[in-house]
């Protein structure tokens, strides 16, 4: 199905599949994704975390690929907002997925929510599937806090109103190559760069 230097991550989220093509070059391995598959099927976040809803999707697309998957489950989640949107982020304004709605109906909510009171971090399960073993996840996360308004062009989702402690600028205001190094993607899959090489299709058989 793929070359030997080939990830596939079951994901059909544009943005996050950009960021897994530069965040795996410099180990030399290439990425597909099911964007690259538009047969695949959907696999229902029905999980209760994060981490649930990466296994789901990882061991649904390894099981019907029969690949190698590594499967992002991620979002916001915002304190004053009692952690919402958290699993429900891609959809929080609707089943269109529109990040334009999305942003602007944490604004609305936030709206009488001091600077202080606004903070937030961003989550991401990553869970890794290999046909016959037992399913590898891990977690990385990102701090900060919800802007008043958009700030910044680059990213995606809520990249425009999150404000990244370590960096003292939005998210969207980041080249891809310094929210590579950073985000909670980014920390994710630090913690999976010791199994990479059994991740690449085909060294696990
Ligand atoms: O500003 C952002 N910067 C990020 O780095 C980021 N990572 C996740 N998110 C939000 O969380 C949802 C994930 O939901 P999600 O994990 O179910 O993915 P998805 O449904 O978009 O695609 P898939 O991977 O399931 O196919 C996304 O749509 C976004 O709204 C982000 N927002
Ligand atoms: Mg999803």
């Amino acid at each position: 199905m793929s070359d030997s230097n080939t990830i596939i991550i079951a994901t059909k989220n544009k943005g996050k599949a950009k960021e897994f093509v530069q965040m795996f070059a410099p180990y030399g391995v290439e990425v597909k994704t099911l964007l690259d598959f538009p047969d695949a099927p959907d696999i229902e976040e029905t999980g209760k975390t994060f981490a649930e809803n990466a296994i789901l999707k990882a061991e649904g697309i390894s099981k019907t690929m029969n690949t190698i998957a590594i499967a992002d489950d991620s979002g916001l989640a915002i304190d004053a907002l009692n952690g919402r949107p958290g699993i429900y982020s891609a959809r929080y304004a609707g089943e269109q997925k529109d990040d334009e709605a999305n942003m602007d109906k944490v604004l609305a909510e936030l709206i009488d929510v001091p600077g202080e009171d606004r903070s937030a971090r961003f989550h991401c399960a990553l869970a890794a599937a290999i046909p016959g073993k037992e399913t590898v996840t891990v977690e990385g996360t990102c701090e900060g806090s919800i802007l008043l308004e958009r700030t910044g062009t680059n990213g995606f989702g809520y990249d425009p109103i999150f404000f990244v402690k370590e960096k003292g600028v939005a998210m969207a205001e980041l080249s891809s190559e310094e929210k590579n190094q950073i985000s909670h993607r980014a920390n994710a899959l630090k913690k999976l760069s010791g199994m990479i090489g059994q991740l690449i299709e085909g060294d696990a058989r």
